[in-house]
C-alpha cells in the first residue's frame, strides 16, 4: 500500500510526520501523525503508543496541542495519532453535527447503512493501519500501548479490552466509559449499530471489563471542572465495574481541570511514563 508524506518536521531530535494512505475499511484516504524519537531514527526498535482523539478532532489536535514529543523523545516512544473518522463520504448529514459522522467515528465498525460503507474505524485501527505502519516504519511492534481522550478514551479502553495482546498498556484522559448509558454514546450507537442494544456491548468499556478484566493497570485522569463530567463521562461507573471485577485502575480526579488539551498537556508526561514502564522490554 502506498504511503504519501504530507509533512515531516524535526522535533526534539526526532521526527514528527503526517502521512496519508488509501483505506479500504474507511472507503477513501486516511491521514495519521507519527512521531519518531531520536532512538528510533538511530535504528533502535522502540515501543509504540497510539493516541485516539475525541469528537471534532483530526490527527492534528494531539500532535500540536498535547506537547507529547519532548517526553516521547526522552523515553524513546513512537507516537501514532490517527484521524477520528472517515472523511468526505458524501453521506447525507455526515458533517451536520459535532458528535456523529465526520470527526465522530467512535472507533467501531458501523453495521447500519449508509455508515457501514465507510465508518469502520475498528477494522481500520486493528487491521489496516497496523499493516501500513509495519510496512513503512521500524519499531518494536510487540510492545504497544494505547491511550485517548474523551471519545478517544472510550476507543482506547475498548480496543485494549478486545485486543489486549496487541495493546498491552492503556490510559485515558476524561474517557467516555459507559457509552450505552450516556447521550453521546446512545446517539452514536443508535446511528452506527442500530436499535438492538445487545450489539452495543462490544463497544462499552463498562460492559467489557465486567465480561473479562485485563491484567494491565489502567490510568485515567479526569478533571473535576470538566463540563461533560456528569452527563457524558461518569467515571464512577467504570470505577465501580473495575472494583467489582478486580480490574486494576488508577483513577485520578484532577482538581479544577476542564476537558481541554490544556488538561491533557498537564498530565501527558505521567501517561507516557505509565506506558514506558509497562512496555519496558
Ligand atoms: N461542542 C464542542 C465539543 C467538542 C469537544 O469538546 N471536543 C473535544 C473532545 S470531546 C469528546 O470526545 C476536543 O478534543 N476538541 C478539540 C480540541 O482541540 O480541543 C465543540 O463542537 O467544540
Amino acid at each position: 500500500m502506498a504511503l504519501e508524506t504530507i509533512a515531516e518536521n524535526r522535533c526534539f531530535d526526532g521526527l514528527q510526520g503526517v502521512y496519508r494512505h488509501e483505506s479500504e475499511a474507511c472507503n477513501g484516504p486516511m491521514r495519521f501523525a507519527l512521531y519518531r524519537p531520536p532512538q528510533a531514527l538511530a535504528g533502535e526498535a522502540c515501543p509504540v503508543v497510539t493516541f485516539l482523539s475525541g469528537l471534532t478532532c483530526t490527527e492534528e489536535n494531539f500532535t500540536v496541542k498535547a506537547g507529547a514529543q519532548r517526553m516521547a523523545a526522552e523515553l524513546g516512544l513512537i507516537l501514532v495519532a490517527p484521524d477520528t473518522s472517515p472523511r468526505n463520504q458524501g453521506i447525507a448529514g455526515e458533517d451536520d453535527s459535532y458528535d456523529f459522522g465526520s470527526g465522530a467515528g467512535f472507533y467501531l465498525d458501523a453495521t447500519q447503512a449508509p455508515w457501514s460503507k465507510a465508518y469502520r474505524m475498528e477494522s481500520y485501527l486493528t487491521r489496516e493501519l497496523p499493516a501500513v505502519l509495519e510496512e513503512y516504519f521500524q519499531a518494536d511492534w510487540s510492545r504497544q500501548g494505547i491511550m485517548g481522550h474523551s471519545m478517544g478514551g472510550h476507543g482506547a479502553l475498548t480496543l485494549h479490552f478486545k485486543n489486549r495482546e496487541r495493546w498491552q498498556s492503556v490510559s485515558a484522559f476524561a474517557p467516555i466509559v459507559a457509552p450505552m448509558q450516556v447521550p453521546w454514546g446512545q446517539k452514536a450507537f443508535t446511528g452506527y449499530l442500530g436499535d438492538d442494544r445487545s450489539t452495543w456491548e462490544a463497544y462499552d468499556a463498562c460492559a467489557l471489563v465486567r465480561e473479562k478484566p485485563s491484567r494491565a493497570e489502567i490510568l485515567i485522569d479526569q478533571g473535576t471542572a470538566d463540563n461533560f463530567l456528569n452527563e457524558q463521562l461518569r467515571p464512577e461507573l467504570f470505577e465501580q465495574a473495575c472494583r467489582d471485577t478486580g480490574q486494576p485502575l488508577k483513577l485520578r480526579m484532577q482538581e479544577g481541570y476542564d476537558h481541554s488539551y490544556f488538561f491533557i498537556a498537564s498530565f501527558i508526561e505521567d501517561h507516557l511514563r505509565h506506558h514506558a514502564t509497562a512496555l519496558r522490554g
